[in-house]
């Protein structure tokens, strides 16, 4: 019954329509607000994203706009929404889903996640009717103290008005197979088409919370959590066998390896500029001259080496030029003095990271 995808992850039936879009790195994240009315131990969200900001992919955004455009370069055909919790600035979420419906048109795939704890029926009524097109509930099923628990279970109910896929999406949290059935049979009582379970991994806000806890991750190079996978496939065996649910065991390697990179190569090859070389990874690769006078350094390479002007771009942002990576090797090689050469690879996002810089000789 539980199959192993093409992704890195493992299922149970078909994959919800917004899972499908976001393996193929086709859905911008949408992040409306880093307001949340819950504390969840796990939380993976970074001090910069606690706060009520928006962001489309790496971009911060202050405009509908800003996110139309940033949905362009990546040539997305959908979106998910996400925080913090969207419906703590339900106004503004609803804004967001309404424009970018109007300017890709009905099928672009909007799906949200939520805790519910704010999801009256009046607040889901706004979303229908901006557009969404699917919904995955998160309760405070992990915390037996919590305020938000019940609220949020009653308002899962108001989701089935609507003619929408309604679903849930829980982190593997190993130590509580039981709540987690227990929230399998629940949604499935319910009619819900599917039960999401992600990988659960530590960021640099949770890690103190997840080790105190005694959660450790399962090596040096990965940020997945050591038990977490093997408890989602257990889940997904046992409902496979005693639910009618959907299930999408969603892996650490699955949004590392497989999302990020196909998002990034739909975007570099839009950002790119000639003489960027774009990688089989998604990153843009080229060389660079650092040197303290920008305007000198130009003069040096156009008059001096005679480099065609066509293949240098000054960017005074990052106090620097940038150049085919042969052009640089070759210049290192001929140019002596204080300049310094480099190979960069960056992701072609709006915050351009820098994931390697190789120094020429
Ligand atoms: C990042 S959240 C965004 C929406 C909202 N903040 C929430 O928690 O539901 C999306 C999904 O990530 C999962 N999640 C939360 N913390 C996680 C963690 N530390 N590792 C892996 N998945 C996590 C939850 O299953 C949640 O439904
Ligand atoms: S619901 Fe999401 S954003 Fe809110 S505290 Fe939990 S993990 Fe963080």
């Amino acid at each position: 019954m539980v199959r192993e995808t093409p992704y890195f992850s493992y299922a149970v039936g078909e994959l919800p329509r917004g899972c499908q879009l976001c393996v193929r790195g086709e859905k911008l994240v949408l992040f409306t607000t880093g307001a949340c009315p819950r504390d969840c131990f796990y939380c993976p969200l970074s001090e910069k994203r606690k706060g009520d900001v928006v962001y489309a992919n790496e971009r911060p955004v202050k405009t509908v706009d800003e996110a139309i455009e940033e949905a362009k370069i990546q040539e997305a055909k959908g979106a998910g929404v996400t925080g913090g919790d969207p419906l703590a600035r339900l106004d503004r979420t609803a804004e967001y889903i309404r424009a970018l419906k109007e300017a890709f048109g009905e099928g672009f795939h909007v799906h949200l996640y939520t805790t519910g704890a704010l999801a009256t029926k009046k607040a889901l009524e706004r979303l229908y009717d901006a557009g969404l097109d699917e919904i995955r509930f998160h309760p405070d099923l992990f915390n037996p103290n919590s305020r938000l628990f019940e609220v949020e279970i009653r308002n899962i109910r108001n989701a089935f008005d609507f003619d929408w896929d309604v679903g849930g999406e829980i982190p593997s949290i190993p130590g509580q197979f039981e709540r987690m059935k227990w929230y399998a049979e629940f949604l499935d009582k319910l009619g819900a088409k599917f039960l999401n379970v992600n990988e659960l991994e530590f960021s640099e806000t949770n890690l103190r919370a997840l080790i105190d806890r005694g959660y450790k991750p399962i090596s040096n190079e990965s940020a997945a959590i050591t038990g977490s996978l093997e408890l989602g496939l257990k889940l997904l065996e046992w409902g496979g066998e005693n639910t009618s649910l959907s299930y999408h065991l969603c892996t650490a390697k699955l949004k590392d390896a497989v999302q990020l990179r196909n998002r990034l190569r739909r975007m570099a090859k839009n950002v790119a500029r000639p003489y960027m070389e774009v990688t089989e990874e998604g990153t843009l690769r080229f060389g660079i001259a650092e040197y303290d006078d920008l305007d000198e350094l130009y003069t040096l390479l156009v008059e001096g080496a005679e480099v065609p002007e066509e293949w240098l771009y000054v960017n005074r942002e990052r106090g620097r030029v940038e150049m085919p990576e042969g052009v640089a090797v070759e210049l290192a090689d001929a140019i002596e003095g204080d300049v310094r050469f480099f190979i960069v690879e960056e992701y072609p996002t709006f915050d351009r990271l820098e994931v390697e810089r190789v120094p020429l000789p």
